[in-house]
Parts: C-alpha cells; sequence; structure tokens
C-alpha cells in the first residue's frame, strides 16, 4: 500500500466461544486485516470458502477481493476502514483444525468441533468489538461470504447500515449440499487423510485435488471452458484411459495441485460443513418467515450461470423482502465466470455498487496520485461484460 494508508495485520483473542452446537471452544482468536484510515467508515468483509482475510493485501502481493477492494476501487481504503478477519474454522491464522487445543497440547484436526456460518459471524462481532468497532457501514461478501451477510442482518440487524450479498440463497440447496458431500468424501476416502491426523508435508493431496476439480465444475459455466479449452489436446491423443488428453483435464488438475499447495484439507472439510449448514430460516421458521428481521439496506447480487446460487433464487429472496417492505434490490451481472464472478468481476459489482449507494462508493479519486495504487490498479484484472440491468432494480 502506498505509505498513507495504515494496513495491519493481527490476531484479536476472544477467550472461550460457545457454538451453535452447545461445544464450547476454549480459546478462540481470529487473523484479521485492517486497512484504512482507522477514524474512517468501517466496511466488513466476509470471505469465502478459500479465501482469508487478506482482502486488501499489497501491491506485492494484492488480495483475493483486489478487483474490487483496494485504492481506485469501489471499496476504497483511501476513505473506508476495510476490516477481514479470517473465518472460524479456517486455516489462516484463525482457530480451525490446525490449532493447538489447550486441553491437551494436540493441534485438533478432526476433532475441531462442527462450526456454524452463525459462529463464524458470532466470533466476527466479538472480533469487532475487541477492535473497538460497534456499528460497520456496511457488510458485503460473496458465497460464504455471502451467507456470513445474510445471518450478519439477522443477529444484528442494527449493527450496519447496508448489507451486500453476492452470489449466495438464503439457504444452501441440495444440490449445493450434493456437491459438497462428494467433496468431503473424495478426501476422507483418500488413505493419506488418516482420519485427520496426516503430517503437514504429507496431505491428503489426491482427496483434496478431487475436491477442487470438483469445485471448480461448479464455480464456472459450460460456456467458459467451451472457450477456454474447447476440445484443445494437451498431448497427442491415445488410448491409455490414465492420459491427460485434452487442455481441460489438464486445467482441472492443476487447479486441484494448487489448492493442496495452500489449502488444508481438514479446514476445506469443516468450511463445506459450515456452507451445508446455511440456513437464515433454521430455527426461525423458515426463511420468509426469517427475512422480517433484516433492518439494513440490502443490495443483493446474483451471477447469470451460477449453478450454485442461482440468481434467480437471489432474485425470488429480494422479490420476497420488497413485498415485506424491506429497502432492497437485485442487480445481476453476466460473465462467464457463472459463481466465480463474484470475485473476478469487481469492475461490474462495483458499478452495482456506486450506482445504488453513491453515499459509500462514490466515484473513486484517480489512483495515478499514489503510485502503490496504480499498481495495483494495473494488477487487477479487466471486465469484459458489462452489467445487466434488472427491472427489480431501484
Ligand atoms: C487471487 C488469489 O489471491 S488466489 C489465493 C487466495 N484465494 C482466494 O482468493 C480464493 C478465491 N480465489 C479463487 O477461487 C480463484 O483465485 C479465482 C476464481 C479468483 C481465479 O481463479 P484462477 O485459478 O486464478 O483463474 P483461472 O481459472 O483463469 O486459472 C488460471 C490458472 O490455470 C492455469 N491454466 C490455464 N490453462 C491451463 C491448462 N490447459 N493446463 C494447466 N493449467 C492451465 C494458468 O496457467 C493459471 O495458472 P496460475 O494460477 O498458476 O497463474
Ligand atoms: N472460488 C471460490 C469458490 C467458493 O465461493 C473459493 O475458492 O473460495
Amino acid at each position: 500500500m502506498g505509505e498513507s494508508i495504515r494496513r495491519v495485520e493481527g490476531r484479536v483473542r476472544l477467550g472461550p466461544l460457545t457454538l451453535e452446537s452447545g461445544e464450547v471452544l476454549p480459546e478462540v482468536e481470529l487473523a484479521y486485516e485492517d486497512v484504512g484510515p482507522a477514524e474512517a467508515p468501517v466496511v466488513l468483509v466476509c470471505h469465502a470458502l478459500t479465501g482469508s482475510h487478506r482482502t486488501v493485501g499489497t501491491s506485492a502481493a494484492p488480495g483475493w477481493w483486489h478487483p474490487l477492494v483496494g485504492v481506485g476501487k469501489a471499496v476504497d481504503p483511501r476513505r473506508l476502514r476495510v476490516i477481514t478477519f479470517n473465518v472460524l474454522g479456517g486455516q489462516d491464522g484463525s482457530t480451525g483444525p490446525r490449532s493447538i487445543d489447550p486441553r491437551n497440547g494436540r493441534p485438533y484436526r478432526a476433532r475441531f468441533p462442527f462450526v456454524t456460518i452463525r459462529d463464524m459471524v458470532r466470533a466476527q462481532r466479538l472480533g469487532l468489538i475487541e477492535l473497538g468497532v460497534n456499528h460497520v457501514v456496511a457488510v458485503i461478501g460473496g458465497s460464504m461470504g455471502g451467507m456470513q451477510v445474510l445471518e450478519w442482518g439477522l443477529m444484528y440487524p442494527d449493527f450496519m447500515d447496508l448489507l451486500v450479498p453476492l452470489a449466495v440463497t438464503p439457504a444452501t440447496s441440495a444440490f449445493a449440499i450434493a456437491f459438497n458431500a462428494v467433496g468431503r468424501l473424495a478426501i476422507t476416502s483418500d488413505p493419506a487423510w488418516r482420519e485427520g491426523e496426516y503430517p503437514e508435508d504429507d496431505p491428503p493431496a489426491v482427496g483434496l485435488s478431487l475436491a477442487r476439480m470438483i469445485g471448480v465444475l461448479t464455480y464456472r459455466t459450460p460456456e467458459q471452458f467451451a472457450r477456454r479449452f474447447g476440445r484443445s489436446l494437451k498431448h497427442g491423443w491415445g488410448h491409455d484411459h490414465r492420459e491427460v488428453a485434452f487442455q481441460v483435464e489438464s486445467y482441472l488438475l492443476y487447479q486441484g495441485e494448487k489448492l493442496v499447495e495452500r489449502f488444508d484439507a481438514n479446514s476445506y472439510l469443516y468450511l463445506l460443513k459450515a456452507v451445508d449448514s446455511h440456513d437464515i430460516g433454521r430455527g426461525r421458521g423458515g426463511w420468509r418467515e426469517a427475512a422480517r428481521g433484516y433492518r439494513a439496506r440490502i443490495v443483493a447480487v446474483g451471477f447469470r450461470g451460477d449453478l450454485l446460487y442461482p440468481p434467480e433464487e437471489i432474485r425470488s429472496f429480494v422479490e420476497h423482502l420488497r413485498a415485506l417492505g424491506k429497502d432492497a434490490i437485485y442487480a445481476e451481472v453476466a460473465s462467464e465466470y457463472g459463481h466465480d464472478a463474484f470475485l473476478v468481476e469487481g469492475e461490474q459489482v462495483g458499478e452495482i455498487l456506486r450506482r445504488h449507494a453513491p453515499e459509500l462508493f462514490p466515484d473513486p479519486a484517480p489512483a495515478s496520485a499514489d503510485p502503490e495504487g496504480a499498481a495495483l490498479l494495473a494488477a487487477s484484472r479487466s471486465a469484459s461484460e458489462k452489467t445487466v440491468p434488472s427491472p427489480i432494480s431501484g
């Protein structure tokens, strides 16, 4: 970041935390990134499955959401204080399966308790209080991050002014749970998983890799694969069923390997379970009834071709909110990235935020005055598609 922009990475200690299940984690810590002026209005960002608290990052290592959050972007840390926590159950410094259980001095691994999206949100609320934050202007997140956004709005309805759930439905569908179940089975049936007791340098690589490959199939679209790979061959066409004949196979294998390099298999299992737990209506009379509890304004975004969280379901959710008299709008983004578009189409999501919440996300001041900001801008991806206006956008 430029010298003028404050960026802190740290950990907050929360002490014991009673989970939704009734189990108690005796010592909980959350890793966080805190970027922007300390006195500025706070935007809380919630990360997705394999993201981390490094939302903005640095010019040398831009964070996972650099297309949307950063100098010159819609969520600009020159005027907003942007805070992200690594989720409870995560693997980037927050308490999770890799952490030491203080009761016996051993890593939890597969003995870590089941955590839900609500547990993640409660931990973050305690984390914000530790950081001296009692109100945020917006909570933003996509996918598993969007689940946290929806829960934030019900668990602490007056804590924020605006909720921005992206690529998420009010409850995880049977179809999405089914893919998660297959992913988990891929990991747990790899003999290298060893009931979670694998050494750090010998993880269940085949299982985790396979789980990611299955996941990637649901995060993208047939259109993207057709355009990128078509039937292009990697090697000459042979007759061995073990060969990697097509480019698309090579790509998928690489995506699997890449995750093995950067993610813990046990944490992946727990986070998939947390995703399965997502249902804003659980214990609240169903999602339609639960929706009555929102008090903050909502700008919800769906992504064309999202197999897991179909835009039409998000749109119906917003229609229901509006029928309840809530201040909610829906906008849709077209992208061949499908579900993953929430991560890469930052320019389009930024346009939606500027249009519907200009008081928080005004047109950016040029980043050129800040050389590091310009470098971050250059690092972001260009969006090729345009935002699709929705008839129910305000
Ligand atoms: C951006 C980050 O910070 S990632 C690390 C933190 N984690 C996160 O942010 C979680 C969320 N992020 C993600 O899910 C992803 O990073 C996304 C969706 C944002 C982008 O996905 P990517 O995998 O980077 O994009 P994409 O699908 O274009 O794949 C590109 C990779 O496939 C490789 N590739 C492309 N075609 C082929 C092929 N035929 N055979 C083998 N590899 C191939 C590219 O070389 C490239 O490799 P690289 O990642 O080492 O540069
Ligand atoms: N690509 C996303 C998918 C889940 O939203 C991730 O890895 O977090």
